[in-house]
């Protein structure tokens, strides 16, 4: 069978440690062309921009997005009119409502489109869900930090309206909570800490429950130490369920269990080539959902400016 031929948009940090070593690893896909602003990807036909490579480059199949979100929706809908399949980094857009543009567009398209919600392809996930889904659950505790110099070196965008922030790592734990939680979740109250020199926020603190008025709460901060701390633990009448580190780990009652030895990445384009396959899509709107709601009804507290 021909492998899937794909184009990258965006040779950044996570194309560079994930997305392209992900994709040799694959024999359903074949890396053809990268679109990048910044250093050139080694092996495959280089481009300034997606239109370029659209219209002079080699034929391919599907494109990859890991490109800032502000100004991801524009290129996306370039690779959609042109008929490509599509795989999103999170957060999908810059906004909500251009995420939910883009889940008609693959629609109407007839393509297929993944959000690559990358978080809920850790190997604790799936064990955790099974788990969780026969337990009466009390409460949820996220605790999400790392440190920005490390993660996010020299970016700019982060802290520029449509950047993020802190939710920018923290919409992979809500991206988590979203899949692990049966029911809706509802943002109660935020409190959004914002440096004087910065568009978005440093740290965050949220309470957030479901239908049946589940206590969530949840903890971000990008300016953490050096050993990140990416941890979520759901008390349950029947035991104490764990992740950590951002979910490869699981253990219940303090005892680790066996989890899936497969990577983040790899699992992301499993799905995708699975998607392909089977002419559908994975498109959840809810974690962006999550963090809008955080948005609107965040109180600011302002905080010391913040230099990378
Ligand atoms: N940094 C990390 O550890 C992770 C980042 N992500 C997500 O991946 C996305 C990218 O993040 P990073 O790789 O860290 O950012 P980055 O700033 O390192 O890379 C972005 C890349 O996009 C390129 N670019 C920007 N606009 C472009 C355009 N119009 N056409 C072509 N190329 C363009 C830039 O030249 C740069 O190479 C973000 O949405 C982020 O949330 C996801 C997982 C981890
Ligand atoms: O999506 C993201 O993941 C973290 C970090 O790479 C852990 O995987 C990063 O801050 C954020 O963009």
């Amino acid at each position: 069978m021909q492998p899937i031929r794909l184009g990258l948009v965006g040779y950044g940090k996570i194309a560079q440690d994930q997305h392209v070593p992900a994709i040799h690893a694959n024999p359903a896909f074949q890396l053809v062309a990268v679109a990048t602003q910044g250093q050139p990807c080694a092996g495959v036909e280089n481009f300034r921009s997606l239109g370029e490579l659209l219209e002079n480059g080699p034929q391919v199949d599907a494109i990859a997005f890991c490109t800032p979100p502000q100004g991801r929706f524009a290129l996306v809908q370039q690779a959609l009119a042109a008929g490509k399949h599509v795989l999103v980094e999170k957060p999908p857009c810059a906004t909500l409502g251009e995420a939910m543009a883009l889940v008609e567009q693959v629609r109407e398209q007839g393509v297929s489109g993944l959000f690559a919600w990358h978080s809920r392809y850790a190997p604790g996930i799936e064990a955790a869900r099974d788990w969780l889904a026969s337990r009466t659950l009390q409460s949820v505790q996220i605790d999400w930090k790392e440190d920005v110099r490390k993660w996010h070196p020299g970016q700019a965008w982060i802290w520029q309206p449509g950047g993020l922030g802190v939710f920018d790592p923290g919409i992979n734990a809500l991206s988590i909570a979203t899949h692990l939680l049966a029911l809706p979740l509802f943002v109660e109250s935020a409190e959004l800490r914002v440096p004087d020199n910065c568009q978005s926020p440093i740290a965050a603190s949220i309470k957030m429950a479901d239908a049946r008025h589940l206590d969530i709460r949840a903890e971000f901060d990008f300016d953490h130490g050096h050993d990140e701390l990416w941890s979520i633990e759901i008390r349950c009448a029947e035991g104490v369920l764990r992740l950590d580190n951002g979910g490869a780990l699981l253990s219940i009652d303090g005892v680790r269990q066996a989890v899936s030895e497969e990577g983040e990445y790899a699992a992301v384009y499993r799905h995708f080539q699975q998607l392909i396959n089977d002419k559908t899509s994975d498109m959840d709107l809810q974690p962006l959902r999550l963090v809008a709601d955080s948005f609107f009804v965040g109180s600011r507290a302002a905080v010391e400016p913040f230099y990378d």
